[in-house]
């Protein structure tokens, strides 16, 4: 949200922080079945008549509505189960000792510990009912990396035995889908399959999982994460069996996005709307858990290494239609608005 804490929200108007604003028809989430659901298997085929199939259902989904499911990717699901159980051991302890890896530590980056109730998106009276733990790509983990005695930027709890590696062993694989998925994405855009391999041989790759307590306040009150969009090219979460993911259809309507048990939810972020000069869409999505029972969530942001330029992809400009964004670095808009997420109690 760009709100400060002291300006009211206009009932019906959402402002981003990216700065676009949107009109919402009903506050209330509907059990619409309109996120399309993608089969995946065909992206690791041999056959590129295969890869090219899945593409363009990408592409329409991307296009549409930012937002969609895909099923059959390959991952076992035990990686996302034991970083939820790693993290329930984590978010159990003591606020006190949860905050000697708060994020306020680390100025500009989103590693660390986001306290309960600290953190503002939706302007709502109540700040967002999440807690989450945020940790970045870390050279040594990744199996292609270019330079395995970078430094890493990560803060880690003491006292949470195979913390780490558990979220480590997740992130190796969210890691290689989300390149293999980059490469669905550049075929999606009518591109050659490697037109952006080199922009994520040393990519954006942050993580977090969520913790959202049953939220007792009405929706009007609070949100678990008030609604946004997230800043990468795209984002893929799993998420338990609780619900409360709800995504802002074209047409102003909050359609929630059900769990599919095995199935990821992947949605596109702004760093590919501005690159695809608004052919992807970055749509905005918020949480509410009101299932009843604590719900966990695990987001994977797959971005652009910060050196690159975001220029627009040449299939997405013409004279008739101009780049709309000013050019600027992956690094330097994820800085910008990581400050502004910070600095205004905004979350990731
Ligand atoms: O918890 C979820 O399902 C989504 C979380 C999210 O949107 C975010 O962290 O950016
Ligand atoms: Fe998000």
């Amino acid at each position: 949200m760009s709100l400060t804490q002291e300006e009211t929200p206009k009932a019906g108007i959402i402002t981003l922080q990216n700065g676009q604003v949107f009109q919402v028809k009903s506050d209330t989430g509907k059990p619409l079945d309109s996120l399309p659901v993608i089969d995946v298997s065909g992206i690791y085929s041999e056959n590129f008549e295969d890869r090219k199939a899945v593409a363009e259902q990408v592409r329409t989904a991307a296009h549409e509505i930012g937002f969609f499911y895909v099923i059959n990717h390959g991952i076992d699901p035990k990686f996302s189960g034991q970083t939820f159980e790693a993290a329930k051991r984590f978010f159990e302890q003591p606020t006190e000792k949860k905050m000697e890896v708060y994020t306020g530590l680390v100025p500009n980056e989103y590693v660390g510990y986001h306290p309960l109730e600290h953190y503002s998106r939706s302007g709502r009276k109540k700040k967002d009912l999440c807690e989450a733990f945020n940790w970045a790509y870390d050279a040594k983990f990744d199996p292609e990396t270019l330079d395995i005695n970078e430094p890493s930027i990560n803060i880690w709890p003491e006292g949470v035995p195979g913390f780490q590696e558990a979220l480590f062993e997740h992130h190796t694989q969210m890691l290689a889908f989300s390149r293999r998925m980059t490469r669905v994405f550049a075929l999606a855009l009518h591109l050659p399959e490697d037109a952006f391999d080199d922009y994520i041989k040393r990519p954006e790759a942050g993580m977090r999982v969520l913790h959202y307590p049953q939220q007792e306040a009405a929706d009007e009150d609070q949100n678990g994460i008030g609604a946004h969009t997230d800043f990468e090219c795209f984002t893929t979460v799993t998420q338990d069996d609780c619900g409360g993911l709800e995504v802002l259809s074209k047409s102003g309507e909050w359609i929630k996005a059900k769990p599919i048990p095995g199935a990821f939810v992947v949605n596109i972020a702004d760093c590919f709307m501005r690159q695809t000069n608004d052919f992807f869409v970055s749509t905005v999505h918020r949480v509410i858990n009101k299932s009843g029972k604590e719900r966990y969530s695990c987001p994977f942001f797959f971005g652009f290494d910060r050196k690159k330029v975001l220029e627009a992809v040449p299939t997405c400009v013409s004279e008739e239609n101009p780049m709309k964004y000013p050019i600027m670095t992956a690094g330097d808009y994820y800085a910008w608005r990581a400050n502004k997420a910070k600095t205004q109690g905004g979350s990731y």
